[in-house]
């Protein structure tokens, strides 16, 4: 038991990174367009207050947008916030405190958000973490099952109805969902949601980004067929030095600084994969897609398994208490 549900999933998720690392050890980073305008559109970026977030926060505040830093770092938030508003571009910033990991902050911000009557352009479902060693949140549900898939889940469909509305033919709403490369290392099994059986962060982890790519298809899915003005996508940064890092082990910590230093990504760079999505000429109307370094690339074979996403999405649903599609 030990063996498959720890150690493989440990393993699995290694190859990915030394898979990732290889490739980033000889291609770039992507270059980003030149993106149109964003004035008067409005964006809430999860996990804003610093890394890749706050990278795709900046960005978007500086084409004009009007962005909502939602996290749960009060005074990184505060932070963030200044230094955009000090680069002095044309949007603007605001931080808005939400803790994915509870349900209930997750409920209190979309209520608080759709009580002040704005628009939702775009909604990028960036915050997570990474290898935290087994712990449960105030509703019960395994930590990175929670912050980096289901409280996302439940924004996004808390929101649903304003980006719907905000959207428009030839000017959709866009939902960017972040995703991982670790995600091809993901398995989820449906029994056991939680990992209660045999606790693996390795294994939490990488579940919890397939599920984003799970819930990025069958969403969008639904919205097509509804007719619906709203793309939504899984974006893959590649392996980017930011604090996400922090809980590997001691000696993974000391064998990962000479490495970032030289094949990682910057936050910057990582970003460029969700602003892209977010506000690329070439991205509108454009959806479903897996997207890595610029362009649309195949997902995990799972991750396609369209009888998996129906079920995921409508566990997902029984979680958070939400009436399923
Ligand atoms: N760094 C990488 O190599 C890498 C690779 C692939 C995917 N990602 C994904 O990119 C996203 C951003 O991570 P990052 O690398 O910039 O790391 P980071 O640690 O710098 O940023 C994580 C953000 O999530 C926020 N957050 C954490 N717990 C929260 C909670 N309970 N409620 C609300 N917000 C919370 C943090 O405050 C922070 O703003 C994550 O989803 C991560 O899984 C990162």
């Amino acid at each position: 038991m030990w063996l498959s549900s720890v150690l493989v999933p440990l393993l699995r998720l290694y190859l990915c990174g030394v898979k990732v690392l290889f490739y980033q050890m000889f291609n770039r980073s992507f270059t980003l367009p030149v993106l149109p305008k964003q004035n008067g559109r409005v964006a809430i970026v999860t996990g804003g207050t610093r890394g890749m977030g706050f990278e795709t926060a900046r960005h978007l505040a500086s084409l004009g947008m009007h962005v909502i830093i939602a996290g749960n770092e009060r005074e990184e938030g505060t932070e963030a916030v200044r230094k955009i508003h000090e680069e002095g571009g044309k949007g603007k910033a605001e931080f808005v405190f939400v803790d994915l990991t509870s349900l209930k902050s997750v409920r209190q911000f979309a209520q608080t958000f759709r009580d002040r009557g704005l628009p939702l352009h775009v909604l990028v479902n960036n915050a997570g973490t990474m290898l935290v060693p087994e712990r449960q949140t105030e509703d019960g549900f395994e930590f990175h099952f929670c912050l980096n898939y289901l409280g996302h889940f439940l924004l996004t469909n808390l929101l649903l109805d304003v980006l719907k509305k905000s959207g428009k033919q030839g000017c959709c709403s866009r939902i960017i969902n972040m995703s991982s490369a670790t995600h091809y290392a993901g398995v989820i099994d449906m029994e056991d949601l939680n990992r209660r059986i045999c606790y693996s962060s390795h294994g939490a982890y990488s579940q919890s980004k397939l599920a984003l790519v799970l819930f990025t298809y069958f969403l969008q899915e639904q919205l097509t067929a509804g007719g619906f003005a709203v793309t939504v996508n899984a974006v893959d940064p590649g392996m980017v030095d930011t604090a996400l890092y922090n809980n590997l082990w001691s000696l993974a910590q000391a064998l990962k600084k000479p490495v970032a230093k030289t094949l990682f990504r910057t936050p910057a760079e990582g970003a460029s994969i969700s602003i892209y999505a977010a506000a690329a000429a070439e991205m509108e109307g454009v959806g479903g897609c897996y997207l890595y370094n610029g362009v649309k690339t195949q997902s995990s074979d799972l991750s396609y398994d369209s009888e998996l996403q129906v079920k995921l999405w409508k566990k997902s649903c029984e979680l958070v208490g939400l009436q399923k599609a």
